[in-house]
């Protein structure tokens, strides 16, 4: 069968193919179901008789939206620490009654692979009305070969049975398991000489990522993390920075990481370390919110040193139980001052970049036809509105959603 070509037309176009949102605003796009074989003026636009025509009303085209920092596939959930805590119990007495991580850690183990399907699909099925096609997915809440295989085959799976993408990363560095309580070296010999080996093996990880930090692994165990990750020839990104500055983000770009995530106590060594790799900045907006977070990521040395910045909803049950990728785009600008432009390059062009994707995230002849057309005209109001979804229609490597 021979691919469909659409064309929409009447529209305006972020291309996100220049520092700002790459404007075009009488504009075309034509495309199938394997790529965009144009986005451009109306004006130079090629004749494609064939093609199916679509009217965009005089909305707004955008790259699909990449969410590229979650970890969606979890079960249980963690409301009830939420409600303890707003009663004053601290997070000291709530983990040592077993909760946090560890909470959510029993529940996944608990839960089988179908199970997590199952309670993942919700928690994907929004994030995609909201034009999400690009998702990235975490383990970490598995922390043993079996259940963390059991994670990432899920997140896996959520991909073939739902039109979006789904970028898999091994998060088994996320905390120490009950087994290995005061015993983290040990848990690191499991993590760098079986799981991440063995998985990369079965192709389930697409990355690899650690929580460098006080209450996580220390840098020594992160960087071993890393040279497994290396000799699995798997890239990697890393939690850095999120409540102390373990000098995390410098580590991570010397392994010439995709991404450095959260960054609240990045300091310009890290940034400059950051910008000399390559490294993309994702910032977190959700769990600064929901933690209470008052130290800002250094957004004028992320922007002096021309570091990528990416925006995305770290979606999980502790610290940030959202599940909005448009609230992240609106967070981003009213807590961190990120400009429209920047919120908006944070979910297209460079949270691509944060999962080493140059195949998406602009509307760019070759690249995929993942679209998102919206009923606003001002770019800027998908930064400006919230509390609202203005997606018109979405597409999917050219197929409508
Ligand atoms: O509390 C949780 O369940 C995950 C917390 C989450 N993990 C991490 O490394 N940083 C976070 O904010
Ligand atoms: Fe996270």
């Amino acid at each position: 069968m021979t691919t469909p070509l659409q064309r929409i037309h009447n529209v305006r176009l972020a291309t996100m193919t220049d520092a700002g949102y790459g404007l075009i605003d009488d504009g075309v796009v034509v495309f199938d179901q394997s790529q965009i074989l144009y986005a451009g003026a109306r004006s130079k636009a090629p004749e494609y008789p064939q093609a199916e025509q679509i009217d965009g009303y005089g909305g707004l085209l955008t790259p699909g939206l990449i969410d590229c920092h979650t970890h969606l596939v979890w079960a249980g959930s963690r409301a009830d620490e939420f409600a303890q805590r707003l009663h004053g119990v601290s997070y000291a007495d709530i983990a040592a009654q077993g909760g946090g991580i560890a909470a959510t850690v029993r529940a996944t183990r608990a839960a089988t692979e179908q199970q997590l399907v199952a309670v993942t699909e919700p928690r994907l099925k929004a994030l995609m009305r909201e034009g999400v096609t690009t998702v990235e997915i975490k383990s970490g809440y598995g922390l043993s070969l079996a259940d963390e295989r059991k994670q990432l085959r899920a997140a896996r799976q959520l991909a073939v049975q739902h039109p979006v993408s789904v970028a898999t990363t091994l998060l088994a560095a996320h905390a120490v398991p009950p087994e290995f309580k005061d015993r983290a070296d040990a848990y690191i010999d499991e993590v760098v000489n079986c799981i991440i080996p063995t998985l990369a093996n079965e192709g389930l990880a697409d990355a690899v990522d650690a929580f460098c930090e006080s209450v996580g692994f220390s840098p020594a165990q992160t960087e071993r993390v890393f040279q497994a990750a290396k000799a699995a020839n798997l890239p990697v990104k890393l939690h850095a920075e999120q409540l102390s500055n373990q000098h995390g983000s410098a580590l991570a770009a010397s392994y010439q990481a995709l991404s450095c995530d959260h960054l609240e106590y990045l300091d310009e060594a890290g940034v400059k370390a950051m910008a000399a790799a390559g490294t993309v900045a994702v910032l977190l907006p959700g769990a600064f919110y929901f933690l209470r977070e008052t130290k800002q990521p250094p957004l004028a040395l992320l922007r002096e040193h021309g570091v990528p910045i990416a925006v995305s909803t770290d979606a999980n049950p502790g610290t940030s139980p959202i599940l909005s990728l448009q609230l992240m785009l609106q967070m981003a600008a009213t807590l961190f001052r990120m400009t429209p432009e920047e919120c908006l390059r944070g979910v297209t062009v460079n949270a691509a970049k944060a999962l080493g994707l140059n195949d998406r995230g602009q509307l760019r002849e070759g690249l995929r036809a993942d679209l998102c057309l919206w009923n606003v005209d001002d770019p800027a109001a998908l930064t400006y509105q919230f509390g609202t979804n203005p997606l018109a229609a979405c597409w999917h490597q050219g197929a409508r959603r």
